[in-house]
């Protein structure tokens, strides 16, 4: 039963990773201020999310299946709600796509599109018109910092959050006008399944099509520092959930929230260069010519990030 001074909130992509963490630690909440609708395509994955809510499970959180890749499955799971009342959409589900685009498929780089930019605005066309009705509520769309920079060998991924920013930039300013709430969550590498199933992805595939200077540019110089800059970075799914709940309590949400004050440096070439040559050009540098020095440098990073960097994001502490 969801009590009248409960917030409704429904998250895509529960099975693992961070929507997982969001619906639990919502699920948790001291003040039991939220009833978490935990959607997932298969829920056949349902039991790490079930184990982790423990006694919230049939409480403060229930299951529903959701695919954001398909209408039906979108208005079903919206019909269900009572009175069709959802207070806060959380849309995280995503997938990723790593590699030399001439050894991608069409219609893979499509499944990217399909999941992580229509996918997004199929839930969006369900629950906005409520919401404008009610001047009411409050839509957090889990995007990334390649949606506001672009990251080699991410070319297609990094394509759909940026047409998700682009989106989400539009629609929030007539959204404002209804009394809605629009927020983008801009994480960073995060030790997720997202993770594990890149290596996976990478282990299997023979990249045919792509000449072999640019497959060994892609496995011997990027995949290593890949896996770097996640050993040095990395964030755990508890920190993007814990940033997503002050945003969800904050009384003026902002639009943009990044959560790693340690990868802000690099969002930040973006900014201190219009013309995009600081960040294509350091990003050359770091990758070609810096290799192996990449996890030091990433360490000092860690390190060095000062106070001001630090306050331009959220932080999940
Ligand atoms: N991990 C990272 O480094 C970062 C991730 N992000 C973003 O965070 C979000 C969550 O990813 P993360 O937790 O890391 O990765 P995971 O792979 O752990 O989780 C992704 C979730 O999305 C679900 N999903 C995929 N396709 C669909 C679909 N068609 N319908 C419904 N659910 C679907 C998966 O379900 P299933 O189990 O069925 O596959 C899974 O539950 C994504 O949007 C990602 O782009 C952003 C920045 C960094
Ligand atoms: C290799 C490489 C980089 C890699 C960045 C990575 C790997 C970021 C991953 C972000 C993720 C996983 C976001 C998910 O949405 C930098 C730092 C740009 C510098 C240039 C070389």
């Amino acid at each position: 039963m969801v009590s009248p001074e409960q917030k409704v909130v429904l998250i895509t992509g529960c099975s693992s990773g961070i929507g997982l963490r969001m619906a639990v630690m919502l699920a948790k909440d001291e003040k039991k201020r939220y009833h978490v609708i935990a959607t997932m395509r298969d829920l056949k994955r349902k039991d790490k999310l079930v184990e982790a809510a423990g006694d919230a499970y049939g409480k403060t959180l229930s299951l529903a299946v959701l695919d954001v890749c398909h209408d039906e499955s979108v208005k079903q799971c919206i019909d269900s709600i009572k009175d069709r009342h959802v207070d806060v959409l959380i849309n995280n589900a995503g997938i990723g796509l790593v590699g030399p685009i001439e050894s991608i498929p069409i219609e893979e780089m499509k499944k990217v599109f399909e999941t992580n930019f229509f996918g997004v605005i199929r839930m969006i066309k369900e629950v906005m018109p409520d919401m404008k009705k009610r001047r009411a509520g409050h839509i957090i769309v889990v995007s990334s910092v390649m949606g506001l920079q672009g990251v080699v060998f991410n070319d297609v991924y990094a394509a759909s959050k940026f047409a998700m920013e682009g989106f989400c930039e539009s629609l929030a300013v007539q959204l404002l006008k209804f009394n809605v709430i629009l927020s983008m969550i801009e994480p960073g590498p995060v030790h997720t399944e997202f993770e594990a199933k890149m290596i996976q992805d990478v282990k299997q595939k023979e990249y045919p099509g792509a000449d072999p200077d640019t497959v060994h540019y892609f496995k011997n110089v990027y995949l290593p520092s890949s896996v770097d800059i996640f050993e040095a970075l990395g964030q755990t799914p508890d920190d993007i959930a814990r940033c997503t709940k002050k945003v969800i309590e904050a009384s003026r949400p902002r639009f943009r929230n990044l959560t790693n004050p340690l990868y802000t440096p690099i969002v930040a070439l973006k900014y201190a260069d219009e013309t995009g040559g600081l960040s294509v050009h350091a990003f050359y540098h770091m990758l070609f010519n810096m290799g192996p020095l990449m996890h030091v440098s990433m360490t000092a990073m860690k390190y060095l990030t000062c106070g001001c960097l630090r306050r331009r994001t959220i932080s999940p502490n």
